[in-house]
């Protein structure tokens, strides 16, 4: 299987290119190439694929398998793939996700995209997609005990769900131990995507995340959505927000007269490849 190498400020996966390859296991497939001993190495595999109603479509896997609704990091590698690799020759594209069709303007540079802009849609704020508190309207403070603590969540659909809380330290954070307690928690029959965030300024906010399907990323980019969108709502920044990660920065900024949020960060490829599967 030819498949190229991609991430999204570190947030990384194996791409394949399904105009012209075909993978028939997809969930087995991404279990195998997220393996960073004894496949590829990624957070999981994107397939990308012809679209009978936008310019592409998007198919997302996470490490374990799962497959995920929307991938924010994703989708920007998606559109740089496709511009670059020839699929499409538009600086603005559309692109077919679980989550709907998303729309994003490409920023080329020297005949290669450098960054991507995404409307990411709006914010569910019901939680619908959140079944645990979907019987809530705007989900600010729902409390939860993981680790023997009580923790104050604020949760966000992007397409996927979403659980935001706040903490003092995010680097002294014990992610490997309380993240698998929040996705795997039973007000979350689907697992949820958490993200542990620290207000800087009302600008800015640094944040790490424990994936659902994958475990700590680099990167979330349906996160930072979530993450700015919950900041706004609890009044701690502006509807302008830059999102810090230990992968890079993610500039978010949401709408609220159109209710969409917009994500501009950049792509990158690392390098193409083929493996026997
Ligand atoms: N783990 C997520 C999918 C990947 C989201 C993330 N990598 C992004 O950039 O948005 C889920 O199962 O909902």
């Amino acid at each position: 299987m030819k498949f190229t190498k991609m991430h999204g400020i570190g947030n990384d996966y194996v791409y394949v290119n399904c105009f012209k390859e075909t993978v028939e296991d997809p969930e087995k497939t991404a279990i195998l190439v997220s393996d960073r001993h004894f496949g590829i190495g990624s957070d999981g595999l994107i397939l990308i694929k012809p679209s009978s109603v936008a310019d592409g479509k998007m198919e997302m896997y996470n490490a374990d398998g799962s497959q995920g609704a929307m991938c924010g990091n994703g989708i920007r590698c998606v559109a740089k793939y496709m511009y670059d690799y020839g699929i499409t020759d538009k600086t603005s594209i559309s692109v077919e996700t679980k989550s709907g069709i998303k729309y994003l303007d490409l920023t080329v540079e020297n005949g290669k995209v450098s960054a991507v802009r995404v409307n990411m849609g709006s914010p569910v704020l019901q939680a619908a997609a959140i079944p645990a508190v979907s019987e809530k309207e705007t989900v600010i403070d729902e409390p939860v005990t993981v680790n023997g603590r009580e923790w104050r969540l604020t949760c966000v659909s992007m397409g996927n769900p979403h659980a935001v809380t706040y903490v003092e330290d995010v680097k002294h954070l014990d992610i490997e131990k309380i993240g698998p307690e929040f996705e795997h928690h039973p007000m979350f029959p689907d697992r949820v995507n958490t993200e542990f965030a620290h207000v800087i300024d009302r600008h800015t906010v640094e944040m790490r995340v424990w994936e659902r399907g994958s475990g700590e990323t680099l990167a979330c980019g349906t996160g930072a959505c979530a993450t700015a969108v919950a900041s706004v709502l609890n009044g701690y920044t502006e509807d302008e927000v830059t999102v810090k990660l230990l992968g890079g920065d993610l500039k978010i900024f949401w709408d609220r007269k159109e209710n969409n949020v917009y994500m501009t960060g950049s792509a990158t490829t690392v390098f193409d490849g083929e493996i026997a599967l």
